[in-house]
């Protein structure tokens, strides 16, 4: 009887608890509590931690305050990021949740799809759709301002976005559930590439990158995936006009790549010197061969080799001091 009668106890405990602050003190919930939408802060972290972006800064937020600030959507928000890897897209959706909801990414009303990770087998399609559609009306039955993340869609069966359509098309409903308020974000690599050679090109005709205005780079994207294999789920979202902005994430300068090093550094307790700035880039790839201007893997890389580079003048130092 006793875990019966302690359990009694802890339940009566949390009913007193629950009926003095309310069930929501207690645990997330879906209210303002937890959803506490801080476009200002967006803002400021995008702009101070976000490196080489300036179409993703301004579009996100605007779009994320659009969104929040709207009472009557007309459907929900659709946010497609573009880019090779390591350049910020998991990185920005991961601020994005951090300044909506107040657990971020470990809210339960944040929900993260990996294409390879959560659907695999392509003979599952079928038994993925449904339990998909599910998990999205379940979920936004239980929290109408959920946010869905989907990464790597370039790799996902086309299958699986028809299963995605109908939330974010302009109904007003489905059998009774509102999916107005809810955000999906997908990421990919789709036109990855051809951002790559507009970027360039903008360097080699002598202009800044900060020139490039989010109407080209849309048209370069929306290019890329009617051409790119694997863009074949891009080019039926755009044809039914649902995804709402396209976000370009441009291949990141080695002056990028030294203040993501920067970060790292400080947040490990070291001194950023121009001197082992410099050794950690050299760890990194650039292309192309000719001028060496972009990193290959962006910034995704830098916290291991900024381990390595720290180990490697530690074992250097302690050679120094046994020598003398
Ligand atoms: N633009 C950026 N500014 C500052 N740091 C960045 C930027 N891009 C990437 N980083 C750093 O690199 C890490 C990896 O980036 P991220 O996971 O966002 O890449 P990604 O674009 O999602 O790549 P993938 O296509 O491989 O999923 C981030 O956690 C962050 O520390």
């Amino acid at each position: 009887l006793e875990p019966i009668t302690s359990g009694l106890v802890v339940g009566g405990a949390l009913a007193a608890l629950a009926t003095k602050y309310g069930w929501c003190r207690l645990g997330e919930c879906c209210d303002a509590t937890w959803i506490r939408p801080d476009v200002s802060g967006l803002a400021d972290t995008l702009k101070s931690r976000v490196y080489g972006q300036h179409l993703v800064l301004g579009t996100a937020v605007n779009a994320i305050q659009a969104h929040v600030q709207t009472k009557n959507h007309k459907k929900a928000l659709v946010l497609s990021f573009h880019g090779w890897t390591g350049n910020g897209k998991n990185y920005v959706s991961s601020f994005i949740a951090e300044h909506l909801y107040v657990n971020g990414m470990r809210s339960k009303y944040v929900h993260l799809f990996i294409a390879e990770l959560h659907f695999p087998h392509r003979a599952q399609i079928e038994t993925y759709k449904s339990q998909l559609r599910r998990w999205i009306t379940g979920n936004v039955t239980e929290c109408s301002q959920s946010l869905f993340i989907f990464d790597e869609v370039d790799k996902m069966h086309p299958g699986i976005i028809d299963a995605i359509r109908p939330f974010i098309s302009h109904y007003a409903e489905i059998d009774g559930v509102d999916y107005r308020n809810a955000i999906f974000i997908f990421l990919s690599n789709t036109g990855g590439n051809d951002i790559a050679i507009k970027t360039y090109a903008t360097w080699e005709a002598g202009k800044k990158r900060e020139a490039i205005t989010r109407k080209e780079m849309e048209e370069v994207i929306t290019a890329s995936a009617f051409n790119e294999q694997g863009g074949l789920w891009h080019s039926s979202l755009i044809e039914s006009d649902v995804i709402d902005f396209f976000l370009p994430f441009l291949p990141m300068e080695r002056k990028h790549v030294k203040l993501c090093i920067k970060d790292d550094l400080e947040t490990k307790g070291h001194r950023a010197t121009e001197e082992i700035l410099n050794r950690v880039a050299n760890e990194l790839l650039f292309y192309p061969d000719k001028t060496r201007l972009f990193s290959k893997s962006g910034c995704k890389r830098v916290s291991q080799k900024v381990d390595v580079v720290l180990m490697e003048m530690e074992n250097d130092y302690k050679l120094y001091i046994d020598a003398i």
